[in-house]
């Protein structure tokens, strides 16, 4: 029973609550944040959260069925944007968690940080204050998580589950093990590598095991971060490819240095062969404490105000919320925290009189701070996936949907013992500068372009925007900050490729994801009617260098990293685009049609000053507020290499000490 969980399932017993802080949004940051100031015995917390508590589901549980929340009402806001000018009006899907957890519980579980350079981005945007950091966020990158390192056996470029076997079988080699091995190498092919290379490789690995540098890592956190011990056929082939072009591999990522290839950590607690996600790292284990408290199913409408205080800084009192359709308020003595995500925090925000006037007055909404910043800036991770089909006999997760046997077999494998094939994920990211892929004279040319159309578009950009271009234009030749990363997917992927999988193929899908757009994008609201969802435009493709980027990286995936041996090896052909494509126009339209989200929009509560055009201060307050902080991936100033969740929870963890300390 959800009482006995903690939960409260009534509206009018949260209602008479006095708490001290009122959360809005139980997700990634929400929980966290709730979670440590809960740690304050004299402290009441309550979090109003629009989803449901769901516990021992295995839509989210099961690390393998990643994505298949994704359009379910169950656990998805399903956004989508406005049509896309520069996708030929295209409405690119937006998920967002919609379920105690949020985003985390829905999410594809990569748990990986961003290069230490890009948080000098947000300090020197906030002019040092606050420690926003690479030093200043490590201790809670570390202290957010439970960090189990891989396997001798899945340290690359060994990870892969055929040459897996064929190493633990060396260990004590007998007449069947040599059998094994001679049927290994003729799958693999006789261009692969031979199994004696990747022995040698493989006690390179062990060595870089006892090298990892376990400074970066957290052994006490509530995330649990793992590694994969599932591993297709393609890992190595493709490791191997990318390694003969020059893209090393990285054997310490975590550690704020992230250019090359690895294997990342996942959100799994592989003890226990589930996803880890904010509701059970961060309210499970305190569900019996009587000063924290969440009402599930409920949607905050509202901030209501009380006087201003003698500077004149806005004050919140309480936050309406809505149950089936009937209006409550929970009352909030200290602080109200928004913590609803990317879209949702800016619509609320809105609602509440908070942001530019030029929106809020012609839907009759007063003006209580006004701030334009609200809403604007919105960065995202856009990609382009290319499919390709691989050769029969190799494995694949397509073999899930394949082979009804397998596919039996792994469930009563994951039933009895929750690992094998369902408790994987993605597991091989690389992640590069310009420079690792394209000609000095191509990069000239890029940037000379962005130059010219940033000098003639200066009129009419933010501050905030000035600012950030400078500092992009001079990570553009640094080279440990990452402009472009490339997924490798063992398997058939639904999102993000165009030709539906043939029965009976395996495929292999490399997604091309920029990390540093030039465009930035909006999300407002259009209706005072807080259930009507806000218009989301995050105006992909609207900065010349972003296509330009994004088609490169279509263009060396597919002419290079896909005809390099021995991945090339593996393939049988070119699905999506097709192999009659080869133009820039035929790619530029397949993109056009293909493009996605990497699902990580941030930036719209921008942590910047309110002079650029920034939402929160340095200890995250909302400009022009007393006591109203925003806590979630909103307040990124400008975006990371990375998937957003892992510095989203670390960015709870420090909110939760700077909210402890201004008390
Ligand atoms: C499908 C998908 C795949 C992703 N894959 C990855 C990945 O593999 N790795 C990675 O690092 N990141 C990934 N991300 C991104 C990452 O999960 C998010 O950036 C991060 O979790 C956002 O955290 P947050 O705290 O800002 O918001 P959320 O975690 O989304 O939390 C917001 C919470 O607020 C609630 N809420 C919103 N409005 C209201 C309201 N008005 N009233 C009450 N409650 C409200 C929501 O229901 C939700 O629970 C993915 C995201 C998605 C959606």
């Amino acid at each position: 029973r959800l009482e006995e969980r903690g939960i409260v399932t009534s509206p009018e017993a949260f209602e008479a609550m006095n708490f001290d802080f009122v959360i809005v949004g139980g997700g990634t940051a929400g929980l966290t944040v709730a979670a440590r100031l809960a740690e304050e015995e004299g402290w009441t917390v309550g979090v109003i959260e629009a989803g449901q508590y769901r516990p021992n589901d295995a839509i989210i549980d099961v690390p393998k069925n990643f994505g298949t929340a994704v359009g379910n009402a169950n656990y998805d806001w399903i956004y989508t944007t406005v049509p896309q000018t520069n996708l030929n009006g295209k409405q690119v899907r937006h998920p967002r968690g919609k379920v105690l957890g949020g985003s985390s519980a829905i999410n594809f579980e990569i748990f990986n940080r961003p290069a230490k350079g890009e948080f000098s981005g947000w300090s020197a945007l906030n002019l040092g204050l606050g420690s926003w950091s690479w030093s200043g966020l490590l201790p809670y990158f570390k202290k957010s998580e439970t960090y189990k390192p891989p396997r001798p056996e899945d340290v690359f470029p060994l990870a892969s589950t055929t040459r897996r076997r064929a190493f633990q079988r060396r260990q004590n080699t007998t007449e069947a093990a040599d059998a094994f091995f001679t049927a290994a190498d003729s799958a693999l092919g006789p261009t692969a590598l031979n199994v004696d290379d990747l022995l040698a490789a493989a006690s390179d690995g062990s060595d870089t095991v006892s090298k990892r540098d376990d400074a970066y890592h957290g052994s006490s956190g509530p995330v649990h971060a793992s590694h994969n011990e599932w591993y297709s056929d393609l890992a190595n082939p493709y490791i191997l490819s990318m390694n003969n072009l020059g893209v090393s591999t990285n054997f310490n990522p975590d550690s704020g240095d992230n250019v090359g290839i690895y294997n990342t950590p996942a959100s799994v607690d592989r003890d226990a062969g589930v996803r880890s996600y904010a509701a059970p790292a961060y309210y499970a284990p305190n569900a019996g404490k009587t000063n924290f408290l969440v009402l599930t199913g409920a949607q905050a409408t509202k901030i209501n105000w009380k006087s201003s205080d003698d500077n004149g800084l806005a004050v919140a009192e309480s936050v309406s919320f809505v149950v089936n359709g009937v209006s409550y308020s929970a009352k909030a003595s200290k602080e109200v925290i928004l913590s609803g995500g990317v879209f949702n925090t800016p619509q609320l925000l809105e609602l509440s009189g908070v942001g530019n006037p030029s929106i809020l007055n012609p839907l009759g909404i007063t003006t209580k701070i006004n701030l334009p910043g609200v809403g604007e800036n919105l960065q995202d991770h856009p990609y382009v996936s290319l499919s390709f089909t691989v050769k029969p006999g190799y494995h694949t997760w397509d073999e899930l949907r394949n082979n009804a046997t397998f596919a039996a077999q792994a469930a009563a494998q994951y039933a009895a013992t929750k690992d094998g094939i369902l408790a994987s994920n993605v597991g091989v990211l690389s992640f590069f500068p310009l420079q690792s892929f394209l000609s000095t004279s191509k990069i000239l040319s890029i940037v000379s372009t962005l130059v010219s159309d940033l000098v003639s578009s200066t009129s009419s950009m933010s501050l905030l925007r000035i600012a950030q271009s400078v500092l992009q234009l001079a990570w553009l030749s640094n080279q440990s900050i990452p402009q472009v990363e490339i997924v490798m997917i063992p398997g058939f992927n639904p999102t993000g490729t165009v030709t539906a999988p043939a029965a009976g193929t395996n495929y292999m899908i490399l997604t091309a994801a920029l990390q540093h757009p030039f465009s930035r994008g909006t999300v407002h609201i259009t209706s005072t009617d807080p259930l009507t969802k806000p218009a989301i435009d995050p105006k992909y493709l609207s900065n010349a260098f972003d296509k330009t980027v994004l088609l490169e990286a279509v263009k060396y995936i597919r002419n290079t990293i896909a005809t390099s041996a021995p991945i090339s090896n593996f393939i049988a052909t070119f699905n999506d685009p097709p192999a009659s494509s080869t133009s820039d126009a035929q790619y530029e339209d397949y993109m056009k049609v293909a493009l996605e989200s990497l699902k990580h929009p941030v930036g719209t509560s921008a942590l910047a000053p309110k002079e650029l055009g920034g939402v929160v201060s340095p200890q995250l307050l909302v400009h022009g507020s007393k006591n109203i902080r925003v806590v979630d991936a909103g307040i990124f100033p400008m975006h990371i290499s990375a998937h957003a969740q892992c510095t989203t929870y670390a960015i709870g963890e420090k909110a939760a000490d700077i909210i402890k300390a201004s008390w």
